[in-house]
């Protein structure tokens, strides 16, 4: 409280760029990691907001050096998981005045290359969809840890469809059992570990579930490579995804997913002249992703914490 209002408040600083080469990994290469990191403070310093008092202040600018000197002290490869655990635990625990930390990460996507079919020891480019992590820290330990995928892109041909919708004055969309599907999935899912002594000793390796939940998601919206499966919407196709998951790693205990649905239109072009010009037969589309569906959901194990 100060001066009669409430103030809720916190400072960080984002879009810090940091790149961490470990040299000669045994069995891999050098081994490069590009990540986007955001911190952000809660902690008790209304004077400077209401008294222009900065005492209790932890420059913006700090919180930028700190990013840079935790990533040199990790001297062995670390996920971005362990690595925003790390930042967060100094913060809430080096300042006394800080009583949780938020640290946000996007990976850049570089991937090893190949050269004649054999992986490059010192070579990479960059891919498609980004893996990404938000970790918060409270004073004495506290944790949720999240991860996520970004601009995962995904498309079926066929064995997509729907029907049995509302149909009302302003319905137009004829129902289908036969459309393209495509969709950029963003995922988040959360680990169950609540306090930085549940993480467990020997290196939970997060870089291999992303990879792992990666996969789930992809081969649970295609099906199986000749067949396929067919999705009667993106929301049924979103729960099974989620579903999947869930199944698949007990750990986790909870998804969030979003899948715009990205349209392909059929085209059909026409005239009084050339009634016929462009006659849609399942294959001119003209792609749009302005406007599209939205769709979205979270699927949690009851009893779950999230
Ligand atoms: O899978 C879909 N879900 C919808 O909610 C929707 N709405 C729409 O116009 N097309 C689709 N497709």
């Amino acid at each position: 409280m100060a001066d009669g209002f409430k103030i809720e408040q916190n400072h960080g600083k984002s879009r810090v760029r940091v790149a961490r080469v470990w040299r000669r990994v045994a069995g891999s290469g050098d081994v490069i990691v590009e990540w986007n990191v955001g911190v952000s403070l809660f902690s008790d310093c209304l004077p400077a907001y209401t008294s222009a008092d900065n005492s209790a202040i932890v420059a913006t600018d700090s919180m930028k050096n700190t990013v840079y000197a935790k990533a040199k002290e990790c001297t062995e490869v670390t996920s971005m998981e362990s690595f925003a655990v790390l930042l967060g635990r100094h913060f809430a625990s080096y300042y006394p005045q800080v009583t949780a930390a938020v640290i946000n990460i996007v990976e850049k996507p570089w991937e090893r290359v190949a050269v004649d079919g054999q992986p490059h020891s010192h070579g990479f480019k960059v891919g498609s969809e980004k893996h990404t992590t938000e970790v918060r820290v409270e004073k004495y330990g506290t944790l949720s840890v999240t991860s996520g995928i970004e601009g995962l892109a995904l498309l079926k041909t066929t064995q997509s469809g729907f029907e049995g919708f509302v149909r009302d004055h302003f319905t137009l969309l004829p129902e289908t059992r036969e459309r393209m599907v495509a969709t950029e999935v963003t995922a988040a899912w959360r680990y169950p570990f609540a306090h930085v002594s549940d993480i467990p000793a020997e290196p939970f390796c997060f870089t291999q579930r992303y990879l792992e939940v990666k996969k789930v998601l992809a081969d649970t919206f295609f099906g199986s490579p000749l067949e396929g499966v067919y999705s009667p919407s993106v929301q049924n196709t979103l729960y099974l995804m989620a579903k999947a998951v869930l199944n698949r790693f007990p750990d986790i205990a909870s998804v969030k997913l979003r899948m715009p649905n990205l349209h392909f239109l059929p085209v059909n072009l026409s005239s009084k002249d050339n009634p016929n010009m462009v006659k849609f037969a399942d294959d001119v589309y003209m792609p749009t992703d302005e406007p599209h569906g939205t769709i979205e959901a979270t699927v949690s194990r009851t009893m779950s914490r999230m």
